[in-house]
């Protein structure tokens, strides 16, 4: 089947010529949750805002539910719920007129069994008749989620859902999030915390200056995340490895100062004791031992950090 959405070498130049997307290109799945890493100012709201309408590509397409973003507006627009990162609702406002009204808008008809389900998913059933200045953040949050559900969009774009809030509060979002996926909504989310693509997605997509640099699975990064490397440090260096040690996977470094075994954490057996024994039994005279954990972090970081570099 098709991705749900479909990103192809979409470039976004604003009007004082800053060139924000690069040609980003991303298939969207239906529903997966997909988490959008990336720091300040790396074109995450853009790509979103540009994904729901509120902007237009300069060049590339976009395709929602096989629709075009600019020739099938309508039909794209109808099938995009999106969840702002700035609380733009009216104070004076009660809930559940805040919530039809966002319905009214797409031309959907009236339908309050749909609106009460949302509202209760999103534990604001109880608020229902109050206004919005008599709330908390956390629950004017939610009756921005509500809105963006308004409409039964298929995907919703929730651009940092828990930027500035407590932990409870992310926590919650996060089990929020996990609901509407199990409602088969498809979910793209926007972040700066690690942690929380970590928790929640599916897939994480890493971004900056405009460019996509990396897609994958969670799983697949999570098992980059349980390897260590061990530093063994030599007294004396050496210029190959002894036989014994040939089919080891060790890495020679530093200029044969150091070699390096990379290993996984999730596994029964490490091969750590038996290696450092052969090493021993090779003759080689051990300095000192380290071991260092690859991180979700550190491959972000190090992905940025290259980019940085290349340019
Ligand atoms: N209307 C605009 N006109 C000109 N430049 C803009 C406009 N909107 C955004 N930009 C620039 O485009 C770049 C990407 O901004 P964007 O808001 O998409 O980043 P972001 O990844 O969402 O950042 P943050 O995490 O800070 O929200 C920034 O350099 C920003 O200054």
């Amino acid at each position: 089947m098709a991705a749900m959405v479909q990103i192809s070498d979409v470039k976004k130049v604003y009007g004082d010529g800053f060139e924000a997307l690069k040609g980003v290109s991303l298939d969207i799945e239906d529903g997966e949750i997909l988490a959008l890493l990336g720091p300040n100012g790396a074109g995450k709201t853009t790509l979103i805002s540009t994904i729901c309408g509120i902007t237009q590509q300069s060049a590339g397409t976009i395709l929602v539910g096989g629709h075009d973003n600019v020739r099938d507006y309508r039909r794209a627009r109808e099938l995009v719920g999106l969840v702002p990162q700035e609380i733009n609702l009216e104070p004076f406002e009660r809930v559940m007129n805040t919530v039809k009204f966002s319905r009214g808008l797409f031309g959907k008809p009236r339908n309050d069994a749909f609106i009460e389900k949302i509202l209760r998913q999103l534990s604001l059933w109880d608020k229902r008749d109050n206004r919005i200045m008599e709330l908390s953040g956390g629950m004017k949050r939610r009756v921005l989620i509500a809105k963006a559900l308004s409409h039964e969009p298929r995907v919703l774009f929730l651009d940092e859902p828990t930027a500035g809030v407590d932990v409870e509060l992310r926590r919650d979002m996060w089990e929020i999030v996990a609901g509407l996926k199990r409602d088969g909504v498809t979910i793209i989310l926007t972040t700066h915390y690690i942690e929380e693509a970590e928790a929640i997605a599916d897939r994480v997509g890493v971004i900056n200056k405009g460019e996509i640099l990396l897609v994958e699975a969670k799983e697949d990064l999570m098992t980059r995340l349980g390897q260590k490397e061990l530093r063994i440090e030599l007294q004396e260096p050496v210029a190959t490895l002894p036989e014994v040690l040939q089919d080891r996977g060790l890495r020679i470094d530093e200029d044969g100062r150091v070699l390096i075994y990379t290993y996984d954490t999730g596994q029964d057996r490490t091969g750590i004791a038996s290696l450092i024994r052969e090493v021993t039994e090779a003759g080689l005279v051990l300095r000192d031992l380290q071991t260092t954990q690859n991180s979700l972090e550190d491959i972000f970081v190090g992905l940025v950090n290259n980019q940085e570099d290349a340019a």
